[in-house]
């Protein structure tokens, strides 16, 4: 079983690191190779996604991907900065489906940005779709005819693209509470409408599961009102990107949330994809030591569970964060004074 590890920027390779430590000591039978991504391998290759970093991950049975991400190389050309690394591999790999759970972890209540007793209801998953809508649409700054600039991107679905993600959607909540709600902005936009419009045929399929639809705008505020109200959300790129990161501060912090990217390809053990936490790079934290790794660690315990078809691995993974949160090991993030190293130290003491 191989592993294919992107730190990448910023706090990437600190968190990197501690969810290495993680690994090393489940004494699993995997190979780790590593790669540049991002600013890092922009500085050393000249590029975010250098050839033998794309190889790298085509060779590999799962990802483990820190974040990309870094001010000098904000004046880049787009194709050059290093965010491409990331869009890349999603697309490159064709891993369209991003499951980014959300729950509540015990004793952290008081922690989250909502009251408590609203925090405390939060078991949520947040599928978003990953290689399609603005992100990849044709875009440009042009200049308009009577000299004013423009910036576009187009926002697009094809039917197919919102069918297959809307099935991940419906199995999921099959093996959740039957509950599928998706959140597109239909009332104004007709790639929302054709999304709302497959999500519809797709239901068919799966009579025992409750389909509702919400717009955006006030699928963000229900987020915040109540948000023990949703089990899975299934939504686009750009409205998922953005619920995902609301959702973070309402179980207490960012730095506690992973994800999965998945796509179709079936390995020996699982599925491929790319593990990585919600957040980026953390630009304004990097090289201080406070970066909280349990969001990486909590990826590293995805790739587990989805890519190597190690449960056991997993579980054990996300007992020991469970228990590090609820023993008061926290990150600034949270208010408390643990660094880095010293929260790795403390998951690795409960696993
Ligand atoms: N998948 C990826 O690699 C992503 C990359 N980015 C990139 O990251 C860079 C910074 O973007 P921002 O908008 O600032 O988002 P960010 O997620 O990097 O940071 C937002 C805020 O959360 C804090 N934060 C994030 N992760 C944390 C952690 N583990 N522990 C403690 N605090 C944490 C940061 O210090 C910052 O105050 C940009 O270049 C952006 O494009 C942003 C999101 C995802
Ligand atoms: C850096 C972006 C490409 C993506 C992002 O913010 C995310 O995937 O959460
Ligand atoms: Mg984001």
């Amino acid at each position: 079983m191989k592993i294919a590890c992107l730190p990448g920027d910023g706090i990437g390779p600190e968190i990197m690191a501690e969810a290495l430590r993680v690994l090393a000591a489940l004494e699993l039978p995997v190979e780790v190779v590593h790669g540049d991504v991002g600013g890092a391998a922009y500085h050393r290759h000249g590029h975010p996604l250098p050839p033998e970093t794309l190889a790298l991950a085509q060779g590999a049975d799962a990802l483990l991907f820190g974040a990309v991400g870094d001010p000098t190389c904000d004046n880049l050309e787009r194709h050059l900065r290093p965010e491409q690394a990331i869009l890349g591999l999603r697309s490159a790999l064709g891993l369209f489906a991003n499951l980014r759970p959300a729950k509540m972890f015990a004793g952290l209540e008081d922690l989250s940005a909502l009251r408590p007793e609203v925090a405390g209801a939060i078991d949520l998953l947040i599928i978003r779709e990953l290689n399609g809508d603005v992100y990849f649409g044709e875009k440009a700054i042009r200049r308009l005819d009577d000299g004013r600039r423009q910036g576009f991107d187009l926002m697009s679905y094809a039917e197919d693209e919102v069918r297959r993600i809307a099935h991940v959607g419906f199995r999921a909540a099959q093996g959740r509470s039957g509950k599928l709600c998706s959140v597109d902005k239909a009332n104004v936009l007709e790639t929302s409408q054709l999304w709302r419009d497959v999500v519809i045929e797709v239901a068919a399929e799966y009579p025992d599961v409750a389909l509702t639809h919400m717009y955006v705008d006030n699928a963000a505020m229900q987020l915040v009102r109540d948000p023990g109200q949703f089990d899975v959300i299934v939504t686009g790129n750009l409205f998922g990107d953005i619920l995902s990161d609301q959702a973070s501060m309402c179980v207490g912090s960012i730095g506690l949330l992973a994800s999965a990217a998945l796509g179709e390809r079936q390995m020996a053990h699982g599925t491929l994809g790319l593990f990585e936490p919600i957040h980026g790079s953390a630009p304004d934290i990097a090289g201080t030591g406070r970066a909280n790794p349990m969001a990486m660690i909590l990826s590293l315990a995805m790739l587990l569970r989805h890519a190597l078809g190690q449960e056991d691995a997993a579980t054990r993974i996300e007992a020991a964060v469970a228990v590090t949160l609820a023993d008061g090991i926290k990150g600034g993030d949270l208010g408390g004074t643990a660094g880095t190293v010293a929260i790795g130290d403390a998951v690795l003491a409960r696993l």
